[in-house]
């Protein structure tokens, strides 16, 4: 695909040598708005924890046209993160300390960015609130704030919605639309199958390896779900990596 930001040439990837992901071969092109679904362990985080570097290939490649500090990743809502203990605004203003630097002090003009991502996520007044007093889906507003912040090219978002409700995904969705109509690049996991299909134009379907990877109208039919479902549950978590070089 000439237009691609990001493609996956035969990739395998393994913990432990135990394979997860097995001879992926795909692109997103630039600008595309993609859903990644498929059951649990079918190695979605896995494929953007190795898309971020922070697991290494084992086989294959990754190749990526754009430094990874222009990739924003949101992963999978942790309790953890809300424990700390610092405000709403110096949250969201963690988003842009790539840019920005560790050290020296935050220009007006980043405050005032700050502020409107939070007004843009339905938190104005909220900047000064420490984040754990905040709800779930407010948390996750912020997260979201934080991303706007982070001005990617790039964004990979982790089961973006999970634990919040309708109306805090109405309006985070709307913020991925947006992202997308910036030209943006947005691959996000999902398990919701009808919003994928409403919002997303193309989906990679994923049980360990690909099942379909295209239009979301003809990646999520019945068959191919059916598929990925048994291909999941038959994985032998303890089966050998497969020779080098043998395709899928
Ligand atoms: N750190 C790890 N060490 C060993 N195995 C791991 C590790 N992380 C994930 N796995 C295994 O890799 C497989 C894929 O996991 P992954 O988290 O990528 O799945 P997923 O598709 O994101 O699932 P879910 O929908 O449940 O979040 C699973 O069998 C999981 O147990």
């Amino acid at each position: 695909m000439s237009d691609a930001l990001l493609s996956l040439h035969n990739v395998t990837l393994a913990y432990r040598r135990h394979p997860a992901v097995h001879h992926l071969s795909g692109a997103l092109a630039r600008g595309s708005l993609t859903a990644l679904v498929g059951p649990n362990g079918a190695g979605k985080s896995t494929l953007l924890k190795a898309i971020l570097g922070q697991l290494p290939v084992q086989e294959g490649r990754i190749e990526l046209k754009l430094p990874r500090a222009r990739i924003a990743y949101l992963p999978q809502q942790s309790a953890l993160e809300r424990q700390f203990p610092i405000s709403v605004l110096d949250a969201v203003l963690l988003g842009s300390w790539v840019r920005r630097g560790l050290f020296g002090g935050i220009p007006l003009a980043e405050r005032e960015r700050a502020l409107a991502a939070l007004a843009a996520v339905g938190l104005s007044g909220f900047a000064a609130r420490t984040v754990a007093t905040l709800s779930v889906g407010q948390f996750q507003r912020v997260l979201f704030a934080r991303l706007m912040l982070q001005d990617a090219d790039l964004i990979l978002l982790d089961e973006p919605f999970n634990a919040v409700d309708a109306r805090t995904t109405a309006d985070l969705l709307a913020l991925v639309r947006r992202w997308h109509g910036e030209g943006r690049t947005v691959l996000a996991v999902l398990h919701d199958h009808q919003q994928v299909r409403t919002h997303f134009p193309q989906t990679l379907l994923l049980a360990r390896r690909a099942i379909a990877w295209g239009d979301t109208a003809t990646v999520l039919t019945g068959d191919h779900l059916h598929a990925a479902q048994h291909m999941v549950e038959a994985w032998d978590d303890h089966a050998q990596p497969c020779a080098p070089g043998v395709p899928a």
